[in-house]
């Protein structure tokens, strides 16, 4: 079976950033979560994913089909939500179905009218007039309702509150019950990872720093804490956001890197927050 999404070596050059060789797989049936920071290159990435920006190298499969080469049969497979309504204000709920089915091959009537009553969204409603969370849930209806089994968001939790926050992390749970289906989701919201991503794809400054299963992620790093005097040369060279002082110091270490650590240090695993506070703070990185 293929994976429902393969990124290989994917690189994007602008003037002033560079998107550099990422790579991941996502199999059928799961759920992946895509953290970093601000301006690390998940838009970026998601924009070179459905080939609506020119990669400068690398490649993107879908279900085992390119991106580019397959463009028209990849499109019919995956659905994108992005943070902004492309809608138009004055359209109501229910005159989107007529305008937007003609783009998909295996438009579903029925299903989306499931979606329209399960979200609750008033059909007699202008866009203009649907609340941020109204609005998403309209973008969701639309593009879980045509069978495509890759569902593509952009930070599509940021600005909801924590009820329909889970709401989503619910129906996206549900999306992908059939273990056909998958999921793919940049996020800033550590919480919603712990929620419900079974694997996590970390990028920093456009570089790969870690993908994987979520439960991996904890255990490749360590929190390192120790005494002023235990902080080696070797070691501080290593550690990922450290913060020190006259007392004391901690850091975030990749385990392999473990031979580093003495007798005398203690050691934590981090929670995904930490990793990303620590990450955010700089120091080594994934050359
Ligand atoms: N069309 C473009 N032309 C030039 N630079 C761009 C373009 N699009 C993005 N960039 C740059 O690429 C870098 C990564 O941006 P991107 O939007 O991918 O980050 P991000 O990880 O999604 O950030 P955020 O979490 O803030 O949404 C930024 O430095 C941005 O200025």
């Amino acid at each position: 079976m293929h994976n429902a999404l393969e990124v290989r070596n994917l690189c994007k050059i602008y003037n002033d950033f560079s998107l550099d060789s990422i790579s991941f797989t996502l199999p059928p049936g799961y759920i992946m979560g895509f953290v970093g920071q601000n301006g690390a290159g998940k838009t970026t990435t998601i924009r070179l994913i459905l080939n609506m920006a020119n990669r400068t190298g690398g490649e993107v499969k879908i279900f085992g089909s390119d991106n580019i080469e397959d463009e028209l049969a990849v499109k019919q497979k995956l659905a994108a939500v992005f943070d902004e309504i492309f809608f138009v204000d004055v359209w109501r709920v229910c005159e989107v179905e007529k305008v937007v089915k003609g783009f998909f091959g295996e438009w579903d009537s029925g299903q989306f009218a499931a979606y329209l009553k399960k979200f609750k969204l008033p059909s007699s409603k202008k866009v203009k007039d649907l609340s941020r969370g109204m609005k998403l849930k309209l973008m969701l209806a639309v593009a879980m309702s045509h069978n495509a089994k890759l569902l593509i968001l952009d930070e599509p939790t940021s600005g909801l509150d924590p009820v329909a926050r889970n709401e989503l992390l619910d129906i996206l749970r549900e999306y992908i019950s059939d273990g056909e289906k998958s999921v793919f989701f940049s996020t800033h919201i550590t919480a919603d990872l712990e929620k419900i991503a079974d694997y996590i794809t970390l990028i920093d400054n456009g570089k790969m720093f870690f993908t994987g299963a979520k439960d991996d992620l904890e255990a490749y790093f360590l929190i390192v804490r120790g005494g002023a005097d235990d902080l080696t040369d070797s070691l501080k060279s290593q550690l990922i956001g450290l913060l020190s002082n006259t007392t004391g110091f901690s850091g975030l270490l990749l385990s392999s890197k473990s031979e580093l650590l003495s007798e005398r240090l203690v050691t934590e695993v981090p929670t995904i927050d930490e990793i990303l506070v620590r990450i955010g703070k700089g120091g080594m990185r994934n050359e």
